[in-house]
């Protein structure tokens, strides 16, 4: 569950006295989620979102953060702005953590996406990076290519008591990942660079929200359909790839944002790429996140596997097999 930052009923009254949105009638924890701790508020007036900024959030990148959030809404994009108190601040301090009160948008979070639903997702994906053709601020991927071999030195050889032989099967495919990356070829844009299932809200097949921009960074446009493509493609377990998904996500992107040829030549790079950071950012989580602890551990493994889809070579056998 993810709620680190415990908030007592009264000092959350008296932080919504601060805004224009009625009483405090009932907050709960929301179980969802891994990052930041999150409260489903209800006063008088309506239904709101409270996230305590915790862990990989930095408070100096919140501005970056709302102000998308802002420029998306503004372009009727599904995503919710924060709300601002009564002299216009957005970003508090709660419990000693920065936190926001945020719009409730309606809709059910996924877990097994349909292709209509994939095609929605991708569609709301590139009508997304339409919209910040023109948004001016840039934010750099903090867990872009660059920090993806300096995270896995961090983890060293300790990869190995996830998997036997995995720290020797990422260090083969970070060489040939990063020497083929496209660098400074392809379009950049604000991305949304975490855009799982369960981070589209979805009414039916119809996308009523995209939510969590808290990786959200300046980076190559079609890493974003990359990651999100990794993402919605495989079973839990990353072995089996649906390519009914695949293509409706595909198609739905580029009923809007068609790749150029350079982009298509990269997909396949990009997409390992992407299977690289989720891998080593859940490996660095799996090793430093003791089991007992009340947040579920992502399984690192279910990278390996999507990787091994995108760019069979890069893994050894034994790996393939382990996987
Ligand atoms: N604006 C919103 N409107 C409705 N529900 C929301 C909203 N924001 C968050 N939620 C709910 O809270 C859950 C957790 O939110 P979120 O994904 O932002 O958390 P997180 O800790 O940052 O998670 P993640 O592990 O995906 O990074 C979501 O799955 C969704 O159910
Ligand atoms: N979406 C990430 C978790 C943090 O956003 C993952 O599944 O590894």
């Amino acid at each position: 569950m993810a709620v680190y930052t415990h908030v007592s009923a009264e000092a959350l009254s008296r932080f919504l006295a601060r805004y224009d949105v009625g009483e405090l009638v009932s907050a709960k924890g929301i179980a969802e989620g891994v990052e930041n701790s999150n409260y489903l508020v209800d006063t008088t007036v309506g239904r709101y979102i409270l996230t305590l900024y915790e862990r990989r959030v930095a408070a100096g990148d919140l501005p970056f953060f709302m102000a998308l959030l802002d420029h998306l809404a503004a372009k009727g994009l599904p995503v919710p702005p924060a709300i601002a108190d009564r002299e216009g601040q957005a970003i508090q301090q709660l419990e000693g953590r920065p936190a926001c009160l945020i719009r409730f948008l309606p809709g059910v979070s996924l877990s097994h996406p349909t292709p209509a639903q994939a095609l929605a997702a991708g569609e709301a994906l590139a009508q997304m990076h339409r919209a910040v053709g023109d948004f001016a601020l840039s934010r750099p991927n903090t867990m872009g290519v660059d920090t993806w071999r300096p995270l896995f030195e961090r983890c060293g050889r300790s990869l190995d008591a996830i998997a036997p032989g995995l720290h020797d099967a990422l260090d083969r495919a970070l060489d040939h990942v990063l020497a083929a990356w496209p660098r400074d070829t392809l379009d950049a844009c604000a991305i949304h660079a975490d855009l799982f299932p369960d981070n589209v809200l979805m009414r039916g097949d119809r996308v009523s929200g995209l939510i969590d921009f808290y990786f959200a960074c300046t980076d190559v446009r079609v890493f974003d359909l990359a990651i999100t493509h990794s993402a919605w493609s495989f079973d839990a377990s990353g072995s089996r790839y649906d390519a009914a998904i695949g293509d409706a996500l595909f198609a739905g992107y580029e009923r809007h944002f068609p790749l150029s040829p350079a982009e298509r030549d990269a997909f396949p790079t990009l997409a390992a790429g992407a299977c690289l950071r989720f891998a080593l950012s859940r490996a660095w989580d799996w090793l430093n996140t003791p089991a007992d602890a009340l947040v579920t551990r992502k399984d690192p493994l279910a990278y390996l596997r999507r990787l091994a889809h995108y760019a069979p070579d890069l893994l050894p056998d034994h790996m393939k097999n382990h996987a």
